[in-house]
């Protein structure tokens, strides 16, 4: 599946004990007919209350906290098979719930931000988490700098760019900033380019599997970022390569992050060894 482009593989391991291992993951990202950003992997419920367990796993193998376009990828599988619109899903970052319109857009409440520089996590204490002292290229005329943080369930720094976001070498720069000494657990990287108070540019370099179309809690992480500074409003639409993403930071202070779903193909695989055949095209 793909969301905005994301690259979305989702793994039905319902009515077993079987996990899909970081190898397994690698495995399947290797062949380009199969190469992905995250993998979900749909599992039975471990808490009353919720439809199913959801793990996340990025390309690199390691495995991620929150997913939002993957999410959206799980809400329309089960929406497709169930013929129900709503859904309560566990994850390791907590309870999310997700729904999809009669339009087919699907809106996933991705829970709530946090900012303190030790929940998101960073090796420094910083009272003000809206610009941080860090900073790529020359010391005295730097690239990038003084990036907002956050944690959507997972890590991410916001750049700040007031010119074209595709002017950055942002393959160059993502992972020397994923992997910097300040973010103990890597982070997701974005450059954001505020052009209204509702309506944003953005690309990101994520952690653990690099350039991307479209990422979910990038685009909340942002938005977020962007009201806690004051350059958007609460609810914006942020243009990732991929297109539209709506982004919305309720009253409640949950952050509900809006847009499509795709199915491409279906296949079996082995969660194991990650090896895999084609069955059903879309
Ligand atoms: N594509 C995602 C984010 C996936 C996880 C990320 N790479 C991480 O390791 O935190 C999204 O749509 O949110």
């Amino acid at each position: 599946m793909n969301g905005l482009g994301n690259q979305i593989i989702v793994i039905d391991l319902r009515g077993t004990s079987a996990r899909v291992t970081p190898e397994a993951a690698i495995a399947i990202n290797a062949r380009p007919e199969t190469r992905f950003d995250q993998i979900m992997a749909i599992h039975d419920s471990r808490t009353p209350g919720t439809a199913n367990y959801i793990e996340i796993l990025n390309s690199d193998g390691s495995r991620a906290q929150a997913c939002g376009n993957g999410m959206r990828c799980v809400v329309q599988t089960l929406s497709a098979e169930q013929g129900r619109q709503r859904f309560t899903f566990e994850t390791v970052a907590g309870i999310l719930f997700g729904e999809e319109a009669a339009d087919g857009l699907i809106t996933v409440d991705m829970g709530t931000p946090k900012f303190a520089w030790y929940e998101i996590p960073l090796n420094e204490e910083f009272a003000d988490t809206r610009a941080v002292e860090l900073q790529i290229g020359p010391i005295d005329a730097p690239v990038l700098h003084s990036p907002s943080v956050a944690s959507m369930g997972n890590p991410h720094a916001t750049f700040w760019v007031k010119d074209d976001v595709w002017s950055y070498a942002l393959d160059r720069f993502g992972p020397l900033l994923e992997n910097h000494p300040l973010f103990p657990e890597r982070a997701n990287i974005s450059i954001a380019q505020v052009l209204t108070p509702t309506h944003m540019i953005l690309r990101t370099w994520e952690r653990g599997a690099g350039l991307t179309e479209a990422c979910g809690t990038a685009a909340c992480a942002a938005l977020v970022n962007g009201a806690r500074t004051r350059r958007t409003a609460r609810k914006a639409t942020i243009t990732v390569p991929g297109g539209d993403l709506i982004v919305e930071w309720l009253d409640n202070d949950h952050v509900t992050l809006t847009g499509p779903a795709q199915f491409e193909w279906r296949g079996s695989v082995d969660p194991t060894t990650g090896a895999w055949t084609r069955s059903e095209a879309a």
